[in-house]
């Protein structure tokens, strides 16, 4: 099947400083996917690009298998300055976005908020932060979009309000079908609703594949420091931690007939993603992103 969204040789540069550099990476359809990196690793350059705000330049995004130029209105977009006009009202804005948009649901819209219990008549301006990032998602999922792009949705945000943003998601996610990309710090709360990792680090792309996947294919691994630098020659280590006589080696397809010193546990998500970004030499082999995105 045609990936939502296909990165190839991707690289853009602002004056001398390549922000992105040889990115390749898939989204498959109707995934939900998280794009995680540390601060100024090239997350908001990558969705800016995709979603056509920026040329690239090198390399080229394809969206469903078109170029981005041509994919437009297939494509809708939540930039992390949430653009909402404070003095309109909700209804204004639902109003604006009938305007501008050509596959506009207005009935879907208003359904959502008085779901949510956002008055159509309140100010932006007036709103709490959940309650403007739920306005901003409305008027988003009204696009009725196949690619819904993100600028960390959840910024700024308490944990409540990152659990409902999340859960309308979903919402939307389930009635609709539609791929999404987001991306995010708060990698804890990316499990369980994202099912597709791109880890950018560097400028460049380190992970980009099924987060089951990647999940089940590593372990953490303990046993005595001392016997860590023999283990650790004959396997794929991601990262290295311990302290005093015990060390950690989380591994990559940890299959190592064990010194019974060591013992083995399965990682959680955000381990898994801490040790590639502690790591930024290290990309996952073979990358599962083109594989198994078709
Ligand atoms: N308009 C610009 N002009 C020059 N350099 C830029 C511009 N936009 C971004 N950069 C640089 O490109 C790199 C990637 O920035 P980008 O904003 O894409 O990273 P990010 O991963 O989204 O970071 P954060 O998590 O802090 O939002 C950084 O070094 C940044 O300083």
């Amino acid at each position: 099947m045609t990936p939502a969204l296909e990165a190839t040789g991707l690289g853009m540069r602002y004056r001398r400083t390549w922000a992105l550099r040889d990115c390749s990476a898939a989204v498959p359809s109707g995934r939900v996917a998280a794009l995680v990196g540390p601060n100024g690793a090239g997350k908001t350059t990558l969705l800016h690009l995709a979603v056509g705000m920026l040329t690239p330049t090198a390399g080229e995004v394809r969206i469903f298998g078109r170029p981005v130029r041509e994919s437009m209105e297939r494509i809708a977009f939540l930039a992390q300055s949430k653009p909402l006009y404070a003095g309109f009202r909700v209804e204004e804005m639902l109003r604006f976005g009938r305007e501008l948009n050509p596959r506009w649901d207005g009935a879907a819209a208003r359904r959502r908020l008085a779901d949510l219990g956002i008055p159509l008549e309140r100010r932006v301006g007036g709103l709490s932060g959940g309650q403007r990032t739920q306005v901003a998602l409305t008027v988003a999922l009204a696009k009725r979009p196949d690619l819904l792009v993100l600028d960390e949705p959840l910024a700024d945000l308490d944990p409540l309000a990152r659990d409902d943003v999340m859960r309308g998601l979903m919402e939307a996610v389930a009635e609709t079908g539609l791929t999404v990309l987001l991306s995010s710090h708060v990698v804890s709360e990316l499990e369980g609703v994202c099912d597709w990792l791109v880890v950018v680090n560097g400028g460049r792309v380190q992970v980009s594949g099924d987060i089951d996947e990647l999940v089940a294919g590593h372990r953490l691994l303990t046993g005595p420091a001392g016997t860590a630098d023999a283990l650790a020659a004959r396997l794929p280590v991601i990262s290295r931690g311990g302290a005093g006589r015990q060390a950690t080696l989380l591994v990559r397809d940890a299959t190592p007939p064990l010194d019974p010193r060591w013992t083995a546990r399965p990682v959680n998500l955000e381990e898994t993603v801490l040790a590639y970004l502690r790591a930024p030499d290290q990309a996952t082999l073979p990358r599962p992103s083109l594989a198994s995105a078709r």
